[in-house]
């Protein structure tokens, strides 16, 4: 006979959202994703000013040198960390393409 748990067993409770230590962990993450979200503000916040200051002076949208730079720190520093570096590539490029966009608009608003 299976132990009575009041329907918390593994087996039972995983689907849904009575696990107390799938809680905990959800909550880890959900603190974690804030984080993420906080830090991707600021980054565009300060981005948007990048995007102003270019197409006040007239600079390229663009810096692929220095994308290059930022691709090769952030795939040293994700590979001490632990993280995988093709995605932490990946991640970053998504990102810089989306303010390299920014910058397209905010030069062609002038
Ligand atoms: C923010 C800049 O503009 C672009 C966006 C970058 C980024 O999001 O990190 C990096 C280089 C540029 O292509 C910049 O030139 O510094």
């Amino acid at each position: 006979m299976p132990p009575s748990d009041g329907g918390r067993s593994p087996h039972s409770s995983v689907a849904g959202t009575s696990d107390e230590v799938l809680g905990a962990y959800r909550r880890s993450i959900d603190n974690i994703d804030a984080a993420i979200i906080h830090m991707l503000a600021e980054r565009f916040r300060i981005t948007q000013a990048v995007g102003e200051y270019k197409a006040t002076h007239e600079l390229p949208p663009a810096d692929p040198s220095r994308e290059e730079r930022q691709v090769a720190r952030l795939r040293a520093l994700a590979t001490e960390s632990g993280l995988d570096p093709e995605f932490s590539e990946k991640f970053l490029r998504f990102v810089i393409d989306e303010v390299i966009h920014h910058h397209v608009r905010a030069a062609e608003r002038g």
